[in-house]
């Protein structure tokens, strides 16, 4: 059971961490420079308008509210004073936090959004050798997880900037009101500050925690489900539910957790500009009895207490974010900096007739998954990267294909034989340039594959494997693949992969949808549609990769047969595994270990070869047992 969603490390804020977020930061703000202008400038009038708010009422208080108490009138002049002071910097408040909200939330998902394009973009450039060494799990954690944890702090950040120009001018506001009552302020305010930072230290592994649990709970329900038919047919149900909810009671506790934090620090937080209050209070009405100060001025600099203390937590918020979000960004940084994208040339392939494929003293070595050292854990504190994936960086490579000299002739079937992992199916992906040789060359129609333009090869040559991935879609999206195909081209592809029959069956025939992953169809049939699909496309040089296994032996006969009909000629490349398909082939491949063995007709290589011999015999009594037991089904 794999851990595909690793959720992304949060490690403690630390002076240089702070250095690499305010970049990160910066980086974002050029990118969207007028969006972010108007979240900051949204963010300076809200707090324009909330400490005007406080300036108001003190004003109010004193110019209409103490009159009116004192003389024990009201005029309706006070009264509408009163109101339209009010509403103005209701109005301005109200403004700068829409433009403040919306203007921050379309600055982070447009770089969520930015980021996603660049890194998906990424993926499809960077060759198949590149994904060879980056788990699954990994890439969606990049393309998801790492972005989002990347961006999520210009949520906060304007608001944060917003507090700053908050407190410059109540602080300025407080001094000139009365220098006494400031102090208070001078010392709540850091202290709230410094209260909600430890809060967001105990806070932030708490969270993190909980958030890996998610997606590991997440994880665990879509492996139940992916393998549901195999849990019900190995009786695993008790176990896989055991497992469910042992992640699943991790969560609960996990949640809990920050639950009861947030149960302690939070009223203590919420009780600082409290006492604050408390103490203008009392330092303010004695102030007032001395005749220092006016009522209307206690009032003023009690209220801008009230409505600061809520705000000054939006800077514990960016500075809780900063080392998630340097994370992040490294993370999905060092896929966008990646390199080994294939060279490409401007050689133009034929699109004419049968392909020949040749293969000179070609050897190919799969990578190492070197990439599943932690990225950023170099700013991880040393504690905290135990937990993370941090698998050994080796400079061994495993040798898939030594030296191997082939020659795919024209108009032919050519078969790959040989035993698990000799390397055939990295000897198909080599001819296809799905991946480069490390030494050698590969040609198509004597052309280094090297050499040609982007974008022939697949227009040249089609692979079909034996995994096959289907749409949720109708059959002849999912044979034409967007291509603008007549029907008739649709169901003559679909009548050389044999496919024809049962599509015609199906309601709707051609606008059948097939499910999920093609859930409708069995898996014979599958295969036959994601041949019909690389049929129809007419290759020149189609290369089979197991890919008629779960067909019946007399279709993949019939199919093959076919194939090698097709009037506008096409050179075949089957790595065979049935007697039959090898005896179809015009030109056998034997490979060992990654190196051919022998090469020539079915006849001369059972003649002089053992180890094709030994295979080929293994193959044919399978067959011959799986005959055997079919025809005893039939006779019961
Ligand atoms: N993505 C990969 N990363 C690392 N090694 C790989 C990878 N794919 C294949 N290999 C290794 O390369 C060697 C050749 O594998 P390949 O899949 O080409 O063999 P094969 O002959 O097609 O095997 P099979 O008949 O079982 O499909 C094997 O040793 C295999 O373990």
């Amino acid at each position: 059971m794999t851990s595909a969603t690793r959720p992304v490390e949060r490690p403690r804020p630390t002076p240089a961490i702070l250095r690499q977020g305010l970049s990160v930061i910066w980086t974002g703000i050029k990118q969207q420079k007028g969006v972010f202008a108007i979240a900051v400038l949204g963010s300076a009038l809200w707090a324009l308008a909330t400490v005007g708010t406080a300036w108001a009422i003190g004003h109010v208080t004193a110019t209409q509210i103490t009159p009116a108490v004192t003389s024990g009138e009201v005029t309706s002049g006070a009264l509408w004073t009163i109101f339209l002071v009010l509403v103005g910097v209701l109005v301005g408040n109200v403004i700068g936090v829409v433009l403040r909200r919306v203007a921050a939330t379309v600055a982070g998902f447009n770089l969520q959004a930015a980021y996603r394009k660049r890194v998906t973009r990424q993926y499809l450039r960077l060759p198949l050798s590149w994904h060879h060494s980056h788990p699954s799990g990994q890439l969606l954690s990049n393309a998801h997880a790492d972005i989002e944890a990347a961006w999520q702090v210009f949520n906060p950040l304007p608001m944060a900037i917003g507090v700053i120009v908050m407190l410059v001018i109540g602080g300025a506001q407080m001094v000139s009101v009365d220098p006494f009552l400031a102090l208070i302020g001078f010392l709540v305010f850091p202290g709230l500050f410094a209260a909600n930072l430890v809060f967001q230290r105990f806070m932030s592994p708490r969270i993190t925690r909980a958030q890996q649990l998610r997606a590991e709970v997440a994880e665990v329900a879509h492996e139940s489900f992916e393998a549901g038919m195999l849990v019900k047919a190995m009786g695993r149900e008790a176990e896989e539910t055991q497992r469910f909810r042992g992640v699943t009671h991790e969560l609960r506790d996990s949640l809990i957790d920050v639950g009861r934090t947030r149960g302690v620090f939070e009223p203590v937080i919420e009780a600082i500009p409290v006492l604050g209050t408390l103490a203008v209070l009392a330092v303010g009405t004695s102030r007032v009895a001395s005749g220092d100060l006016v009522a209307a001025d206690v009032v003023e600099v009690a209220y801008l207490f009230s409505i600061l203390a809520f705000p000054v937590r939006a800077l514990g918020w960016v500075l809780a974010e900063i080392p998630r979000s340097v994370v992040g960004y490294r993370r999905v940084d060092s896929v966008l900096q990646a390199q080994g994208s294939m060279e490409y040339g401007e050689g133009q392939l034929s699109r004419e007739g049968a392909a020949r494929a040749r293969a000179d003293h070609v050897s190919y070595a799969y990578a190492e998954p070197t990439e599943r050292a932690v990225l950023g854990a170099d700013i991880l504190p040393a504690e905290d990267t135990g937990a993370l994936d941090t698998a050994p960086v080796g400079p061994q490579r495993a040798m898939a294909i030594r030296e191997v000299t082939l020659d795919v002739p024209a108009g032919r079937t050519t078969a790959l034989v040989g035993p698990t992992g000799a390397g055939k199916s990295t000897l198909a992906n080599l001819v296809l340039r799905l991946v480069d040789p490390d030494t050698g060359t590969v040609c198509l129609d004597d052309i280094d594959l090297r050499t040609v333009r982007k974008g022939e090869i697949p227009d040249v040559g089609t692979l079909v494997a034996q995994q096959t991935f289907m749409f949720d879609d109708p059959v002849r999206d999912n044979v034409t693949l967007g291509l603008d195909l007549s029907d008739e081209v649709v169901w003559d592809a679909l009548r050389t992969a044999r496919a024809d029959g049962f599509v015609s069956g199906m309601p709707g025939a051609l606008d059948a949808v097939i499910g999920e992953r093609g859930g409708n169809l069995s898996g014979g049939q599958r295969q036959r549609i994601a041949l019909a699909r690389a049929i129809v496309r007419r290759p020149r040089l189609l290369v089979l990769d197991d890919a008629t296994s779960a067909v019946d032996p007399a279709i993949e006969q019939a199919i093959l047969g076919g194939l090698r009909e097709t009037k506008d000629g096409m050179t075949v490349l089957v790595i065979a595994y049935r007697m039959a398909t090898i005896q179809l082939a015009d030109h056998i491949v034997y490979l060992e270990q990654g190196s051919v063995v022998d090469q020539g007709s079915h006849d001369e290589l059972l003649a002089r070869c053992t180890g094709y011999g030994d295979l080929v015999n293994a193959y044919a009594r399978e067959a011959a047992d799986r005959a055997a037991v079919a025809a005893d089904e039939e006779v019961q």
